[in-house]
């Protein structure tokens, strides 16, 4: 069964969501490229996102953050999943409102800390009281996230596939999504 997709379709949430593991599943569902802003940064300098933040600083990861975001939106409809900070900046929010459509995939704190918890491959989660982080997040940050135009949250013990089953079935009913099914 194919699909059409008027516009990309951006992946927002927090770190742990699933941006990364059910985009990847869901580009290749709805037959349509993959990409990751967070690997395309690293691609283009070379060095971990724990690397870049070290030498360069936050901020100047957000700038690349915003250049990478502006230039897939410009291309044919995708996937693309966003790091987990790229839809606090208002100015990401406007393009990929513009450009795109926003989806969220949200879940509970302590699913998204059982997912990130031990891994050392997200700067912000590196120090001792990393749950209270992650935690600080989830308040601040859920209120922008639920600017998207689609949310999905994910129920624990749910597979992957199956979360990208109700991701399509919500684009699906969403008119806006610009996401149709094939006749
Ligand atoms: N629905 C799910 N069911 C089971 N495991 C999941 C699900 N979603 C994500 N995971 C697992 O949780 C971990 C974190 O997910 P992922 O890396 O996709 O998060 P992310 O939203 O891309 O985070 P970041 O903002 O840090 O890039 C991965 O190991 C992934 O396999
Ligand atoms: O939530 C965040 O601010 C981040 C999430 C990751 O995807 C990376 O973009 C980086 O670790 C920052
Ligand atoms: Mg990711």
């Amino acid at each position: 069964m194919g699909f059409h997709l008027q516009k990309t379709l951006v992946l927002v949430g927090l770190m742990g969501a699933g941006k990364t593991a059910i985009g990847t599943i869901l580009a290749q569902e709805l037959g349509v490229p993959f990409v990751d802003s967070d690997d395309e940064i690293v691609k283009a300098a070379n060095m971990s996102i724990a690397e870049i933040f070290e030498r360069d600083g936050e901020a100047f990861f957000r700038e690349k953050e915003t250049l990478v975001i502006e230039r897939l939106l410009t291309g044919r409809p995708m996937v693309l999943s966003t790091g987990g900070g790229a839809f606090m900046q208002a100015r990401n929010q406007q393009m990929i409102a513009e450009r795109g459509v926003a989806v969220w995939l949200n879940a509970d704190l302590e699913i998204l800390w059982e997912r990130v918890k031990g891994k050392t491959t997200r700067p912000l989660l590196m120090g001792k009281d990393a749950k209270q982080v992650l935690a600080g997040l989830y308040e601040t940050r859920n209120p922008e996230y639920a600017k998207a135009l689609v949310h999905v949250e994910s129920q624990r013990n749910q597979s992957k596939g199956v979360m990208v089953e109700r991701v399509i079935k919500a684009l699906l009913e969403n008119d806006a999504s610009g996401v149709t099914k094939d006749k």
